[in-house]
């Protein structure tokens, strides 16, 4: 299955522009958005056998390839039969005269002659004066039973040769992928999924126990995977690196995500400052890469980056603050995914702010909310380096630089693990209907 993904994905050659907005360097998070979103072409479609198709989107029409059924099949255990009896039994396989019947089980073949099926139940066996057998009607049969075609099941009756069954664009079930089965298909052409690799930077960062002082347990490697899967990308196993140069090096040149899988995308978390110990940036140069962007007027996660490396692979640098990493998470992975997945940037909604949120010029501020009574309140303790706010959070407030009043209406994206979308539409309706009545 793999490596039928890597036979056939792949996404376009084309060199992806670095930002060059009004803005310059860095622009607003809402033009980030669009900037991620843009760099990234769809890959091409992959062949998967239908066990693993589930959950895919379809990019080729499923057709029947002849009738479905294909053939015309008993409903019943009984006798297919010709006339109204009663009948003689006759052997099976052969074509059935006037009053001659033969046994059948449920999903038979219908033999050639036959004009009914009489259910088990309905009939009953006696042998006739010269020794052969019989099948009469039973005491227990219903009136009028057996009519003309009852208990056949017609070939073509649940769908013509050539008819479209599941049209490209449909998000495949499990029901999707038995009726490609009962069509005759052994493996469907749908989206590949982005491969992501997961680069966790950080000499102080432990995976396990409670961290001394001057020591962080990793707050990336339980939720990046689990995210990224939500957001329809295929997420590597996390490396971990200390803050060194030459491992930076190493792992960011790494072109496998998963065994014999190449990323689409690598994420690397920390190293993004200016210190001594932030090699983000330099290691991108030393590998022929480019920045694509470098910053974000936001808050918190401005210093993420966005770059390309020569065999052109995406890399986005998350910053190590906790929340922050989320947020630029939020900017630029999301709807890189959106666009290598071929699916829409998600949109940002608008929800009726429930606080005052002050100005911070010149920035967005991202700020996990809550949605009470269909209005959006920021969560407490949700600070950078946090994650308590995140934790019990419906949604992002991308609240502008001039700030927002209670009772205005604010930009919110949902989170990929809240089914927010619908609150956000309709406290989206009910901030517009409030407005319109103001
Ligand atoms: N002089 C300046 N210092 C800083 C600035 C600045 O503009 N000037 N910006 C601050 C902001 S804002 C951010 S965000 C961070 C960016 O830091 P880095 O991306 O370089 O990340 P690190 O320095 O490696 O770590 C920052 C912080 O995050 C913790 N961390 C790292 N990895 C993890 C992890 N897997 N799980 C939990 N926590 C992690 C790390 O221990 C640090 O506390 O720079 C500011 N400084
Ligand atoms: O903006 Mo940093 O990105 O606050 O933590």
């Amino acid at each position: 299955m793999i490596a039928q993904e890597i036979a056939t994905g792949g996404r376009g050659s084309e060199m992806s522009h670095t930002w060059h907005g009004a803005r310059h360097p860095a622009p607003t998070w809402s033009e980030a958005r669009q900037f991620a979103f843009d760099c990234a072409t769809p890959l091409l479609p992959v062949c998967l056998p239908l066990a693993s198709a589930s959950g895919r989107t379809l990019t080729r029409d499923v057709a029947a390839v002849q009738n479905l059924p294909h053939y015309s099949s008993s409903a019943m255990d009984g006798w297919a039969v010709n006339g109204s009896g009663p009948w003689i039994l006759s052997r099976q396989g052969r074509t059935l005269s006037r009053d001659e019947a033969t046994t059948i089980a449920t999903g038979g073949l219908v033999p050639r002659g036959a004009q009914s099926i009489l259910r088990k139940e309905s009939g009953q066996i006696t042998r006739g004066p010269e020794g052969n057998l019989l099948l009469a009607l039973d005491q227990h049969a219903k009136h009028g039973e057996p009519r003309p075609g009852q208990h056949i099941r017609h070939a073509g009756e649940e769908a013509s040769a050539g008819e479209v069954l599941i049209p490209a664009g449909t998000l495949l079930n499990p029901a999707h992928l038995a009726l490609a089965a009962m069509a005759g298909y052994d493996e469907l052409q749908v989206q590949a999924q982005p491969v992501v690799a997961i680069v966790l930077t950080g000499s102080e960062v432990l995976t396990a126990g409670v961290p001394g002082p001057g020591q962080v347990r990793d707050t990336f490697g339980p939720q990046l995977g689990t995210v990224i899967s939500i957001l329809g990308g295929t997420p590597g196993n996390p490396l971990r690196i200390d803050d060194s140069y030459d491992e930076w090096i190493t792992a960011l040149g790494n072109s496998e995500a998963l065994p014999g899988q190449q990323p689409d995308l690598t994420i690397t978390t920390g190293g993004t400052g200016r210190s001594g110990t932030d090699h983000l940036r330099a290691a991108v140069a030393a590998l022929g890469g480019r920045l694509l962007l470098d910053g974000v007027a936001m808050r918190p996660g401005h210093p993420a980056v966005l770059a390309e490396l020569p065999d052109g692979r995406f890399v986005v640098g998350l910053p190590g603050n906790p929340l922050a990493a989320m947020m630029s998470f939020t900017t630029l992975v999301e709807p890189l995914l959106a666009a290598l997945g071929n699916r829409p940037l998600n949109a940002v909604g608008h929800v009726t702010s429930g606080a005052d949120v002050d100005p911070d010029p010149g920035r967005t501020r991202l700020i996990p909310c809550k949605f009470i009574h269909g209005l959006a309140f920021p969560t407490s303790r949700s600070g950078p380096g946090m994650m308590r706010g995140l934790a019990w959070a419906d949604g992002v407030m991308a609240v502008p630089p001039e700030g927002v009043q209670s009772g205005e209406p604010v930009p919110v994206l949902p989170l990929p693990w809240t089914q927010s979308h619908e609150t956000i539409v309709s406290a989206n309706n009910r901030a517009r209907s409030a407005a319109w009545h103001a």
